[in-house]
């Protein structure tokens, strides 16, 4: 039989499928951060039972975790309290942290790929919605709740129901200044917000083997917002030269075996999937989110929709609240939109290229007197990589805030927040009411549409701009 790179690894996985219940699946790799895994070790603790993989573990702190002055105490009593616990519960059971003071630490969804601790094939989950990053390197990974993260850690197995596929093709080359970001947005209009419920995605095309592992991981880091439970792109020689010689890659004899498994992986021609989506990557354009949720969205070129726009009820009334939420006018030019803020940054659009790309349109110009721009790097390998190439410098000298790294502004559960009404062109991949602060308003862009933002005062097409 015909089978998906899903389905090869779902077989491959399978511990136990009874007959009328949830199939079982064997887990290879479990992340952690500090907000989804205080509960699971003390359910641990009251059971008195060991963690059965103790290496199958990676952890980091993230969300709390302030950005500036690092070396101060935490201020915030509930974010000192959720960094304590995540120290003392990885050192209770001698799990690999990267803390606040580690070198390697950073976002979850960034460090991990970074010391190649996901391969081709695995398993992995977090207690986090957006562990479908690592989909990237065509492993089957997704979120799960506080309760599973305790049944993982004590049984290296979940319970899951098999998902549905869907393949999402996206042929041709993208034009210069539209990124992976822009087609992670363009999908999600396209689908909308539930648009993948109940499948796992596939991203494949000649537009998707194009991309970098970063571009990727931005990618099928937004599967999440798209609904699937997961999203998946192929391993090819992108991922091995990637993943090879990185601290977690097999070595030696072990990566010639692991690349001879890697390569078996591809959906066979002619597997069946569930449903299939097309889109041209040439058609593809900058993308800016006008709304409350990611699936509100339009080219940097149209305008803003009015809830007439929509044959759908539901979709007509949430364009109306939207509106209001945001403050923005049905039939303005997304280009006449002012902003106060812009964030670059989060496990969608914190790793060295985003940077690459805003400092490069940022050279030699100013950041708008009328906004705060903050560069948040995803990790400390990172923003070491960053000032080496020297980003820091020209990103400093034209107004930006150069940071230490975490989820900062993504959700602003450290501090790092939007004003009542203030407006963000953000990197991250939520724009949710309240997301990036109470009151905030935020439009999700790409780092360079975020670059030029930053320096206009407003949303600029960079096709015709840079
Ligand atoms: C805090 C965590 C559970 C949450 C998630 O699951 O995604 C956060 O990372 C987010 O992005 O909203
Ligand atoms: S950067 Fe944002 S999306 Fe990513 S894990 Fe942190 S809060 Fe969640």
């Amino acid at each position: 039989m015909k089978k998906t790179m899903y389905e090869k690894i779902w077989d491959s996985h399978l511990v136990h499928e009874p007959k009328n219940g949830t199939p079982l699946l064997y887990i290879d790799r479990h992340l952690m951060h500090e907000v989804t895994s205080p509960q699971a070790f003390e359910g641990l603790r009251v059971q008195h039972r060991p963690i059965r993989n103790r290496h199958s573990i990676l952890a980091t702190m993230d969300h709390c975790v302030p950005t500036v002055d690092r070396h101060l105490p935490i201020k915030d009593p509930i974010a000192a309290k959720q960094i304590d616990t995540m120290a003392n519960n990885c050192s209770e059971h001698d799990l690999l942290i990267y803390d606040m003071q580690s070198v390697n630490n950073g976002v979850i969804h960034i460090v991990v790929p970074e010391h190649g601790f996901i391969h081709p094939g695995m398993t992995a989950v977090c207690g986090d919605s957006h562990t479908a990053t690592h989909g990237a390197f065509g492993a089957l990974a997704f979120g799960i709740g506080t309760s599973e993260v305790e049944h993982v850690m004590a049984t290296q197995t979940l319970q899951q129901q098999k998902s549905k596929t869907m393949l999402i093709s996206v042929e041709g080359t993208l034009s210069k200044y539209s990124t992976a970001k822009d087609i992670a947005l363009a999908v999600i209009g396209k689908i909308g917000t539930a648009g993948g419920t109940g499948h796992v995605i596939e991203f494949a095309g000649s537009a998707i083997r194009d991309l970098t592992m970063e571009g990727r991981m931005t990618l099928c880091n937004m599967a999440i917002e798209g609904g699937a439970r997961a999203g998946l792109i192929a391993p090819d020689e992108t991922t091995y030269a990637y993943l090879k010689g990185k601290e977690f890659a097999p070595k030696g004899e072990h990566w010639a075996a692991a690349l001879a498994y890697w390569k078996s992986l591809p959906t066979d021609d002619g597997a069946i999937f569930d449903t299939i989506v097309e889109l041209k990557a040439e058609e593809i354009a900058p993308q800016v989110t006008w709304g409350t949720s990611p699936e509100q969205v339009v080219a940097v070129n149209e305008t803003v929709p009015s809830p007439s726009d929509f044959s759908d009820e539901i979709k007509a009334s949430a364009c109306k609240g939207a509106l209001a939420y945001m403050d923005i006018e049905a039939g303005a030019a997304i280009t006449d939109i002012n902003i106060d803020l812009v964030f670059v940054g989060s496990c969608t659009n914190g790793r060295i290229e985003d940077f690459r790309a805003i400092a490069e349109l940022t050279a030699g110009k100013k950041v708008n007197a009328s906004v705060q721009a903050i560069a948040v790097p995803g990790s400390y390998l990172v923003k070491e990589q960053a000032e080496k190439e020297g980003l820091d410098k020209i990103l400093v000298a034209a107004g930006w805030e150069w940071r230490d790294p975490g989820c900062s502004m993504c959700l602003a559960m450290n501090g790092d927040q939007l004003g009542e009404g203030q407006r963000s062109a953000s990197t991250s991949n939520r724009n949710f009411e309240g997301r990036q602060g109470k009151g905030g308003r935020t439009h999700l862009v790409s780092p360079a549409m975020a670059a030029a933002a930053a320096i206009e005062g407003h949303f600029v097409d960079i096709r015709n701009w840079a």
